[in-house]
């Protein structure tokens, strides 16, 4: 796990660390801006060889602040460096301004304007990096005077710069993204493909959650992070469910003990449809089996045994035709989990079926189907309960929450927008449950507040996971931790984590039946 910071939070930690008196903010915006030169000749050792010719682009804040650095930095290394600035000189916030003067020592700041930057690409066809250090956190609202600089830059990453390619910089974000939402604050209707798209971004002490979150990813290709020496200062006074997690494959508390037996590791229950509509309770459980569950049954409505049964050997298989029978297969207190959605049918059984598994107080996942049935059905909704997950998709989400998923879909006006993340929490305080809801940027959220995040992007970027099928291994991993004891939300995070890594293991071609067999390899590279 690591953190990912709002721009509040990490104004909080920068103010207390300012406030101990241990550092000042121009030593910090000194900081930055070596980080982001040495991450730039780390990611380009060529440019570290030999000096060439830079653009730096500043904003009116500190963000444009450790433009000046950089380019003081370039400058010393004998680099020919042009330098812009988008805003009033007089009016840079004070270590901005003072790197600004220090700039001035060594060579001239242009405004920058859309036109000034047209003339620029056409007259300096050498330049290698281009550093966008315009907006970063602290960007409120939508910029639309400098709409042709974005898909300037865009299109510099692009290639089209004299066929020229130079590489894109962005500094702490790419400008234009809100770093609490990874929305792109544009014009309404603008075009994406006019937000800066940077080769790589630099951050700082942590990522952010707009690095990760709805288009933030997509500006751009890499993201890493420089140490600004803020490694102690971690949250001061920030409550610990406040800060989002991003999982990783550290400590995930797989490991079974010698002494267990099957029963140990937990008896989840997964509920199939129909006959025709099997497959996907099947490939639910056997995600939960793959990931650990001891036993795995599916309970078969009578007209499915047979289907089932031809295609089942390890996992258990029981009849389980309606709502009298589910109650009579609770009576056995050893399944300590329920699954229900997979191809589960929108029919009264299946609402049935969904109100007593409610009922009964266990662990439960709910996914597809039954998300669907307590979309329409207030009553079974109010049975939801602590120890449930719901796993939805953007159209499930909207389906169950539909005046949240409105607050998300509307053109932000202002930043920090309604994220992703805030959607989430809201939904999970709602349901009074653990909500996944899944995407590249799956979040994961808990009624009081605990969020986390799997990225399936950057280097984990693991498109192959859209596939039939992939949301129904998904709902079974996470059963199958929960029966071996996981936490509703840990069991969310670390099965969403594993479902990535399981698509990044098996590759391209991937389809859902890859998915629980890509385990063992998972397992043993993560050191089980
Ligand atoms: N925190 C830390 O620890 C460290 C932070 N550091 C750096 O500081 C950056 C944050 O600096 P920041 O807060 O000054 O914000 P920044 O992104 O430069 O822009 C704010 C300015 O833009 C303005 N403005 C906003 N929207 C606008 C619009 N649409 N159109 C026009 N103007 C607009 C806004 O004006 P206002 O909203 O007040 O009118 C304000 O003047 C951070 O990303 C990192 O790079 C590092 O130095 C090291 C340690
Ligand atoms: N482009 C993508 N990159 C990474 N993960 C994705 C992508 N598209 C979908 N996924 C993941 O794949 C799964 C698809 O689930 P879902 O939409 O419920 O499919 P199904 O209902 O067919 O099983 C989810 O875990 C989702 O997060
Ligand atoms: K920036």
């Amino acid at each position: 796990m690591t953190e990912l910071l709002t721009s509040a939070q990490m104004r909080a930690i920068e103010q207390a660390v300012i406030a101990s008196g241990t550092v000042t903010g121009l030593e910090l915006m000194e900081r930055a801006g070596h980080g982001v030169v040495g991450a730039v000749f780390q990611e380009w050792p060529t440019l570290a060889a030999t000096s060439h010719k830079a653009v730096v682009l500043c904003g009116p804040g500190n963000n444009g602040g450790d433009g000046f650095v950089i380019a003081r930095l370039l400058k010393h290394q004998g680099w020919d460096v042009d330098v812009f600035l988008y805003g009033d000189p007089d009016k840079l916030p004070p270590d901005a301004r003072t790197n600004y003067e220090r700039w001035c020592e060594l060579g001239k700041v242009e405004a920058l304007t859309e036109d000034v930057i047209d003339s620029y690409a056409e007259n300096n066809p050498e330049t290698a990096l281009a550093v966008d250090a315009i907006f970063g956190t602290g960007l409120t609202r939508p910029f639309f005077s400098l709409a042709r600089v974005q898909s300037k830059l865009n299109s510099w990453q692009a290639g089209s710069f004299h066929g020229n390619r130079p590489k894109v910089v962005s500094v702490d974000i790419p400008s234009g993204i809100c770093a609490d939402s990874g929305v792109y604050l544009g014009r309404t209707g603008t075009s994406l493909d006019q937000c800066v798209r940077a080769n790589l971004t630099v951050s700082f002490h942590r990522m952010k959650l707009g690095h990760v979150l709805a288009q933030g990813p997509i500006g751009a290709q890499k993201t890493v992070v420089a140490d600004i020496g803020l490694e102690n200062w971690s949250h001061p006074h920030i409550p610990p469910n406040d800060v989002v997690k991003l999982k990783t494959g550290h400590h995930l508390g797989l490991a079974k003990r010698a002494d267990s037996h099957k029963f140990s590791h937990g008896h989840a229950l997964v509920l199939s449809g129909p006959a025709g509509q099997t497959g996907a309770a099947r490939l639910a459980a056997r995600g939960a089996l793959r990931i650990g569950a001891g036993v795995v049954t599916v309970g078969s409505p009578k007209s499915a045994m047979l289907e089932n049964a031809m295609q089942l050997t390890a996992i258990m298989l029981a009849e389980v035709d309606g709502p009298q029978a589910l109650r009579r297969a609770l009576r056995d207190a050893r399944i300590n989990v329920l699954c229900l959605g997979p191809a589960l049918g929108l029919d009264a059984r299946a609402a049935k079926l969904v109100e007593v598994a409610l009922g009964a107080g266990r662990r439960t996942v709910l996914d597809a189907d039954a998300l669907t049935l307590l979309s329409r059905d207030a009553g079974i909704f109010a049975k939801l309960h602590a120890n449930c997950v719901l796993t939805p998709h953007v159209g499930e989400f909207k389906r169950l929450f539909p005046d949240i998923a409105a607050k998300l879909d509307a053109p932000a006006a202002t930043g920090p927008a309604y994220s992703k993340v805030d959607a989430t929490r809201d939904a999970a305080k709602r349901a009074g449950c653990t909500v996944l809801f899944k995407g590249p940027d799956t979040v994961i959220a808990s009624p009081e507040g605990r969020a986390s995040i799997n990225a399936s992007l950057y280097v984990r970027s693991a498109p192959w996971l859209a596939t039939a099928g992939a949301g129904d291994v998904l709902a079974g991993f996470i059963t199958g931790l929960m029966a071996r004891g996981f936490a509703p939300h840990d069991a969310a995070d670390t099965a969403a984590y594993l479902h990535t890594e399981c698509a990044l293991s098996f590759g391209a071609g991937l389809i859902a039946e890859d998915l629980p067999d890509a385990l063992p390899k998972v397992f043993k590279t993560l050191g089980l």
